[in-house]
């Protein structure tokens, strides 16, 4: 999706200031040189190469080619300076912690992997502190809501000196999109939870492995990617999101199964559960809806299932995949700044990405 978003910016302008210079699978990798045609061959030469992905190989090759390009340009009377990035569209954690090696290496990172900005505070200060040391960026837009300008507004919001007091919301396209199908307050019984889950998964929204989203890590992931551009909670989830108090909806006996095949196979069994779920919160006339919040005062960040009253804007404000954040702050006062719309989607996340790639022109 992001290759084919790139391919079609406009050109002359826009596209002809990118080029692919390597693409990679988790089985093998490409290398274009400079004018290659990648944009009609990349689908078949990533299929036919057998060449393995290797970091170090592929740091070597985009800082020589950086290097090289600026000497032709100079050569010719042109000035001008190639800026490589690595974009990191895996949900791979060793992908991840290799960060601080490329932007260590003059290579700008963007990425829609929560990984790295999630885990342990060590990573996350080892990567801040290789771009502040190189000058190079990295830019994480799609970790948080996908396309939505979350993150870009977080740091704004803190850079020009707001206070953020709480930021609560509903962060998980794929819980969203379950709820909204499967607890709609209109009656105590419905389809069941894991044909949901299923059909979430089969339009993207879910992670490779949709246990990642019904045990609420993605959640709190994205929570202690947030807490980490406030000042006073930068340093309060030492463990990343494995810190933030957090609601499972896997079932016990299936946690540890990591196959997404095997998983929603096996959660039909207990769909019984979750009708139970259902037909409680609407006994009480409410929906269920799996929420996020950072209370900055308290310190209390934590992500749960709640029940709400339909009236409620979690409610009425929300269809498909779409995510709520609603920032409260000392300049937005009681009334705050919410960002919403739809939070998964290859289309929607690619778009994140692009834009973040974007921002270096
Ligand atoms: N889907 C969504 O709505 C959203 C996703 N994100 C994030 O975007 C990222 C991608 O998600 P999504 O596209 O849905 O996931 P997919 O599972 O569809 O795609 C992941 C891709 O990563 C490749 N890959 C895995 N490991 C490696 C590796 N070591 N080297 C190279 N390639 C590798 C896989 O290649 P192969 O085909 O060879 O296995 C696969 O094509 C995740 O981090 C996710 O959290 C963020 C916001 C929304
Ligand atoms: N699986 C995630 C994808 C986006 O981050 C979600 O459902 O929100
Ligand atoms: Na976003």
């Amino acid at each position: 999706e992001l290759v084919d978003q790139l391919s079609k910016l406009p050109s002359p302008g826009l596209r002809d200031q990118f080029q692919l210079l390597s693409l990679s699978s988790s089985r093998s990798t490409v290398y274009y040189d400079i004018g290659n045609d990648w944009q009609s061959n990349w689908r078949k030469d990533i299929a036919a190469s057998d060449i393995k992905p290797d970091a170090q190989a592929l740091a070597t090759r985009l800082t020589q080619i950086s290097t090289v390009e600026e000497v032709a340009g100079l050569r010719q009377g042109v000035s001008f300076s190639v800026i490589p990035v690595l974009v990191d569209n895996t949900s791979s954690e060793a992908v991840a912690r290799l960060y601080p090696f490329f932007l260590s290496r003059g290579i700008n990172v963007v990425t829609p992997n929560k990984k790295a900005f999630s885990s342990e505070l060590t990573l996350y200060e080892e990567i801040v502190a290789a771009s502040l040391k190189t000058g190079t960026r990295f830019y994480n837009e799609s970790t948080v809501g996908a396309g939505l300008p979350i993150i870009s507004t977080i740091k704004d919001l803190i850079a020009t000196g707001d206070k953020v007091t709480k930021i609560e919301g509903v962060f998980s396209g794929t819980l969203s999109y379950i709820f909204n199908e499967f607890s709609d307050g209109k009656s105590r019984d419905g389809p069941s939870f894991s044909s949901i889950v299923s059909v979430a998964r089969q339009k993207g929204y879910t992670e490779p492995n949709p246990a990642d989203d019904l045990n609420g890590a993605d959640v709190a992931r994205k929570l202690t990617i947030l807490s980490r551009y406030i000042p006073s909670l930068r340093d309060k989830l030492p463990d990343g999101y494995k810190s933030v108090s957090t609601k499972s909806l896997v079932p016990a006996a299936l946690d540890g199964v990591r196959s997404g095949d095997e998983f929603v196979e096996k959660l039909s069994g207990y769909d019984q559960e979750f009708d139970k779920l259902r037909s409680d919160a609407f006994e009480e006339d409410k929906v269920l809806r799996f929420v996020g919040v950072i209370d900055v005062a308290s310190g209390v960040i934590k992500a749960d299932l709640e029940r709400y009253t339909n009236t409620h804007p979690f409610v009425t404000s929300l269809g498909g995949s779409d995510n709520i954040v609603m920032f409260h702050t000392e300049r937005y006062g009681a009334r705050p700044l919410i960002v919403q719309g739809a939070g998964a989607g290859a289309a929607v996340t690619a778009m994140g990405v692009l834009g973040d790639l974007l921002r270096f022109l």
